[in-house]
């Protein structure tokens, strides 16, 4: 594992070696965060959009040869899929919903920890595989956000947003003041309404409410890096507190990105902000198509 305490080097530093590694990549698979990856962070959730310039590089990156893009995103998949249309995979609530190329008999969400189809894995003709424990859980999920919206109805400009599998109790925009009775209420009614079942983690001015499942967006890498071909170097990009499972699980062998000036990270390197990201973007599809693929 890297080491924490060590300081993540600017992409700047590790261009030269990164770029020879990608170049000898047989195959390339790019997993991409959304908010504050692809899109920069805004008051309004709703308004998260792209960058136009990140957009145009993941098209380009998805029609490169021998390159598979993936956005993995803590957004319910059917909103990020809505929000950012071209990659060819596409994982959703911090990898709790995954869609992936292929027959839908393999290991992955639908078949993890409790079905048993031949070789303990079940057959679907869902499109999307769903985590079973986390279908399983959704009804609470749905009571506790109910619960919520009637609790904070009276605490300004608080935001619940009902992901069916997770949700998200937004204080962006809360006044401070507010933030420990927000935070004090949701797990209140986490507790009442689910127990142990569900839990509650954090990220940038959010709560977040799950299953209490050791699942997050570091399994989804694994799996799509498992029906990736031979020689793929898996990358990562990313820059909130779910992302650091997605970079422990392609190190060493892949290259993470962390997107942010501080915070301690696993990645292999940073850069500052989405606009770097979509830069970052850009350069990867050139060397993608003219150093591994010279005409
Ligand atoms: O894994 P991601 O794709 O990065 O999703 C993580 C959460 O992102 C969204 O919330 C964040 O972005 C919002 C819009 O910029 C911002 O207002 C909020 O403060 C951020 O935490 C999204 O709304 C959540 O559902 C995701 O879990």
């Amino acid at each position: 594992m890297p080491d924490d305490d060590a300081f993540t080097p600017p992409l700047e530093e590790r261009r030269d070696a990164l770029r020879g590694r990608i170049a000898e990549a047989r195959h390339l698979l790019v997993c991409l965060d959304f908010d504050g990856t692809l899109a920069p962070i805004v008051e309004e959730p709703d308004e998260a959009m792209p960058l136009p310039e990140a957009e145009t590089a993941v098209e380009a990156l998805t029609d490169a040869v021998d390159v598979t893009t993936a956005v993995v995103s803590g957004r319910a998949l059917a909103d990020v899929r809505e929000r950012i249309d071209g990659p060819r995979l596409y994982a959703g609530n911090h990898g709790l919903e995954l869609a992936r190329d292929g027959p839908d008999d393999r290991e992955g969400p639908t078949s993890h920890g409790c079905h048993g189809g031949a070789n303990g894995r079940e057959a679907t003709d869902e499109p999307v595989a769903v985590h079973p424990i986390a279908r399983k859980r959704a009804r609470q999920v749905d009571a506790v956000c109910t619960a919520l919206e009637s609790a904070t109805a009276q605490i300004p400009n608080v935001g619940i947003e009902n992901k069916r599998l997770t949700a998200t109790v937004h204080v962006r925009t809360v006044p401070p003041a507010f933030h420990g009775f927000v935070r004090e209420t949701t797990h209140r009614l986490v507790d009442r309404f689910a127990g142990d079942a569900l839990e509650v983690s954090t990220g940038k001015q959010i709560l977040e409410i799950g299953p209490a499942i050791p699942w997050g967006k570091g399994n989804a890498v694994r799996l799509l890096a498992a029906d990736s071909p031979p020689g793929t170097v898996t990358i990562y990009v990313g820059d909130d507190v779910t992302d650091e499972s997605a970079f422990r699980a392609i190190h060493p062998d892949g290259i993470g990105v962390y997107v942010g000036e501080d915070g301690d990270t696993a990645a292999s390197c940073r850069v500052p902000d989405p606009e770097a990201v979509a830069r970052f973007l850009r350069w990867l599809e050139a060397i993608a198509v003219l150093d591994r693929h010279p005409t």
